[in-house]
């Protein structure tokens, strides 16, 4: 046995059989369940004091033992979901170790246990009521139960981070039985605020979770599963089966990306630009990806999406519309519910409860409130006089001022804003609840004169606000209905007078306020008037039967006999309302002294003790009721939005799983395609390329010889000009040279038909190319072969804009030539004969003359020759020069 155990395992042996040790949920050992570990949240108690086992042997009530049974209304998840809070410190305090059984499984604070276990009531019930909501039935939590496990005097001392705003009873009144009764309260207050915290933490990440989402929605939106009725043939629909298959709602995208592979709907018909290639694209509706159950739409609760339009069916509706408006719609829901869980952490966070006291006129409601508070605070009478509803609160949340705050109808209450009401005394109070005309609601202040173990207001577990409605009846029922059924008011009080039982107003109030408060807590008052109780009392239980059989299953702790009068009531502060005096001033005996009648003293005492285990049940019912109104509906609301975040992103990792396969698949397929295409298109470039060099080449090579051939032949003879002698020469060498241009213009229009013919063929080759790689999705060519050429720049070329000079007429290369055979003789002899010879040669030499053109603009050329001009008279035989 670990020596962490020995020492308090030991003691436990004097207060617990061996059948008992049984009980231990600590969990940490396997063979011998040991009570304690240095882990449980209660192992600070002092280990030496009777008061550590017995508190201890109270935590364990509220963590029942599994020997004795799973708590029908607790389950694995709900333990997990509330102590597997990973690193906060709450978690490191409240240890993760399973409880005893595989049946629970969950994660369950151990506690060390003590007795026999069956004494779990409170807890066991507290705890059903927070993990499932599941009413208030269940065990007795009869004030006997709690006696049956003594708790010695004294107080246990408390983590403060655990306790919260928890007060622990810090001394002992001298009575065990209510000593114990605090500890047990106090205890469920440390329970409670453990499940606040943690439930608090919760509600944190699931913000920020629902944050990360919306994010995440904005920028890339969501898939939100939807029911379909699809569009299928019969035997597609019979392989369906007769269930609506799910399909998502997200609609194509505009297809500006032909080719490319994007995010698509996996299951709508319409879709097969989604396809992310040809084989894809092939492929039948059927065969995509899909996700059939037809329960997914109604998995969701608070983010569904909750459209209304014409026929449609909302699931057709959501799949009609695009993905970005579902992306919208769902934006708004995340919002709707962050702000929901803000509002559901801050009613967690209150620590106040508010209890209506309500009943029919006269039945003695401000009597009994009084009674709770020990002090005549609210005015009772004969006749009805409360007509205002009238809060009563602790003065400390006035700055410790007893006043009354008349608030003004229609404001909107706000301490710290005098202009919502007017401030009276407490003895003004009988006034005030008079009159309704002025104000409908009253606020007031008092000091509890109680101390914080019996006190209702200030009780330290929870901050009370007595409610004091006024008496119903036609015209109040309506209003007090109403009133009570807002979301603060977590108690219902109803005070029936033992003697008129329930009159029509008040079984309209029940009936009505049954809808949201399943238990109503019963004060059946002036039950000293009453001479044949148990005749009343059966009367009463019957009635109540009919009006709220849930209340009536718990009569035990709901349905209580009292007379608010006979109780004591406490000296008021001076200035304050009421008398003083140790009893109630509208009689009917009570008090401590009744006289000295020993039967009168014994009935006095008997009231007393009915009055106290009220007040007992009352606070445990608040108590409970604050646990059920406050944390149950935060819990609830957290499981249904986790479970929607679930299945929703269950169903986005299926769409985007199912898609990575199909890609994946795809990209398989379309590997070996982009292999070969690669190749191919390397192939194709090399073709291409040739053949554009061999057009070009020969074009080229076409182009030049074709002009080479007219320029050099362009002189070979007179091209049908005629020679109109030797005064015409001029004109004739213009008409020559025009002739000439003619001849060489002609050959390239010639070289331009043969490189656009070329040009065609090749264009042709390529196109040819194209189609026989591409197919059909071979975009064809832009080429225009009529409009080669054409261009200005073309044209322009083209113009060849020579003058006819002098010295066109001399054949200045064969000058040279000659220059060349004659070695030794000067050159400007040379080009004297020469020109000389060609100016009165005849026509032959116009040829030459001609030829010459080739280097008319030689101006050095001419200037060479400038002195030759002076022997230009000399006639040199022509012939010679020819030759
Ligand atoms: N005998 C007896 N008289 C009681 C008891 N409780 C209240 N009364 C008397 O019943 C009368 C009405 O009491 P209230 O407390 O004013 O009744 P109420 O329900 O607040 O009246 P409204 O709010 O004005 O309808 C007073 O005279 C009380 O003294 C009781 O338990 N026994």
């Amino acid at each position: 046995m670990p020596a962490e155990h020995d020492g308090l395992h030991s003691r436990r042996q004097t207060t617990a059989s061996s059948d008992e040790l049984s009980n231990c949920n600590c969990g940490r050992s396997s063979g011998t369940r040991l009570p304690v570990h240095t882990s449980c949240p209660y192992s600070w108690i002092p280990t030496s004091s009777n008061l550590a086992i017995a508190a201890i042997a109270m935590s364990q009530e509220y963590f029942p033992p599994m020997s004795k049974g799973k708590s029908p209304a607790r389950d694995d998840r709900d333990g997990q979901a509330e102590y597997d809070d990973g690193d906060d410190a709450l978690s490191r305090r409240t240890p993760k170790t399973p409880v005893s059984g595989a049946a629970n499984g969950a994660a369950r604070p151990a506690y060390m246990t003590v007795g026999s276990g069956s004494t779990s009531f409170h807890a066991t019930r507290l705890q059903s009521l927070i993990d499932h909501d599941s009413g208030y039935g269940g065990s007795s939590i009869a004030g006997d139960d709690i006696g049956s496990s003594k708790l010695p005097l004294g107080s246990p001392r408390t983590d403060p981070s655990l306790a919260g705003d928890m007060v622990l009873p810090r001394q002992s009144t001298g009575n065990p039985d209510t000593d114990q009764r605090a500890h047990v309260t106090a205890i469920s207050q440390l329970w409670y605020n453990q499940q606040r915290v943690a439930l608090g933490r919760s509600i944190n990440r699931v913000i920020d979770l629902l944050q990360s989402l919306q994010e995440t929605n904005a920028t890339w939106p969501a898939h939100y599963p939807s029911v379909q009725r699809p569009d299928v043939s019969s035997s597609e629909r019979h392989a369906l089966g007769p269930a609506l298959h799910r399909t998502f709602s997200a609609a194509p995208e505009p297809a500006h990306h032909p080719r490319s592979l994007r995010r698509s709907m996996t299951t709508a018909p319409d879709d097969e630009s989604a396809e992310s290639s040809k084989s894809a694209e092939n492929k039948s509706v059927v065969e995509a990806p899909r996700l059939f159950s037809h329960q997914i739409a109604q998995e969701f609760s608070i983010l569904k999406l909750d459209l209304k339009l014409g026929a449609l069916h909302q699931s057709e509706l959501v799949h009609s519309l695009e993905k970005a408006s579902v992306a919208s719609l769902l934006d708004g829901k995340i919002r709707t519910s962050i702000k929901h869980l803000v509002s559901l952490r801050e009613r967690i966070d209150d620590t106040s409860s508010k209890v209506l006291v309500t009943g029919d006129l006269n039945a003695g409601k401000s009597t009994f409130c009084n009674a709770l508070l020990r002090r005549k605070v609210l005015p009772e009478d004969q006749q009805p006089c409360t007509s205002i509803f009238c809060e009563v609160l602790d003065a400390r949340e006035n700055g410790g001022l007893e006043e009354v705050h008349a608030v003004h109808k229609d404001a909107f209450y706000n301490r710290h804003d005098e202009s919502t009401y007017d401030v009276f005394p407490l003895s003004k109070l009988e006034q005030i609840v008079i009159d309704n005309s002025t104000y409908m609601q009253c606020k007031v202040y008092i000091k509890d004169v109680r101390n914080v173990n019996e006190s209702l207001l200030n009780n330290g577990v929870v901050d009370i606000a007595l409610i004091d409605a006024p008496g119903l009846n036609s015209d109040t029922t309506k209003t007090t209905a109403i009133f009570a059924r807002q979301e603060e008011i977590d108690v219902v009080v109803f005070v029936v007078s033992a003697a008129n039982h329930f009159t029509q107003s008040a079984k309209e109030f029940i009936w009505a306020a049954a809808a949201e408060k399943a238990y109503i807590f019963m004060v059946v008052n002036g039950f000293d008037m009453i001479r044949d109780k148990e005749r009343c009392q059966k009367m009463i239980l019957d009635q109540v039967y009919g009006l709220s059989p849930r209340t009536y299953k718990e009569s035990t702790e709901l349905v209580h006999f009292v007379s608010s009068n006979a109780i004591p009531m406490a000296h008021s502060p001076p200035g304050g309302p009421g008398g003083g005096g140790s009893s109630s001033s509208s009689g009917g005996g009570g008090g401590d002294e009744p006289g000295n009648d020993p039967k009168g003293k014994g009935k006095e005492k008997e009231k007393i003790q009915d009055f106290h285990k009220l007040e007992q049940s009352l606070r445990q019912f608040v108590l409970e009721k604050r646990a059920r109104s406050k944390l149950t509906p935060a819990k609830t609301y957290l499981m249904n939005i986790l479970n929607d975040l679930h299945t929703l992103a269950s169903v986005n990792a299926e769409v985007a799983q199912s898609e990575i396969d199909r890609v994946t698949k795809d990209l398989a397929e379309l590997e070996p395609q982009l292999e070969s295409s690669k190749k191919a298109k390397a192939e194709v470039g090399d073709e291409i390329d040739q053949t554009i060099e061999a057009t070009c080449k020969d074009i080229y090579d076409h182009t030049r010889n074709t002009l080479n051939m007219a320029i050099a032949h362009a002189g070979d003879s007179t091209l049908g000009v005629r020679y109109p002698g030797l005064f015409g020469v001029f004109d004739f060498a213009d008409d020559l040279k025009e002739a000439m241009l003619d001849q060489i213009s002609s050959a390239v229009t010639d070289c331009e038909e043969h490189a656009r013919t070329k040009t065609v063929g090749g264009v042709n080759a390529i196109k040819q190319l194209g189609i026989l790689h591409l197919g059909n999705e071979y975009h064809d060519l832009s080429f225009r072969s009529d409009v080669m050429f054409r261009r200005r720049r073309d044209l322009l070329a083209k113009e060849i804009n020579l003058e006819t000079e002098f010295w066109d007429l001399v054949d200045w290369s064969t000058l040279m030539q000659r220059q060349e055979k004659v070695a030794g003789t000067g050159m400007a002899l040379t080009l004297a004969t020469a020109v000389g010879g060609r100016i009165v040669g005849g026509s032959s030499w116009v040829d030459h003359a001609m030829s010459a053109a080739k280097i008319v603009g030689n101006d050095n050329l001419r200037k060479l020759i400038i002195p030759a001009v002076a022997i230009a008279g000399m006639n040199f035989p022509t012939r010679d020069i020819q030759a």
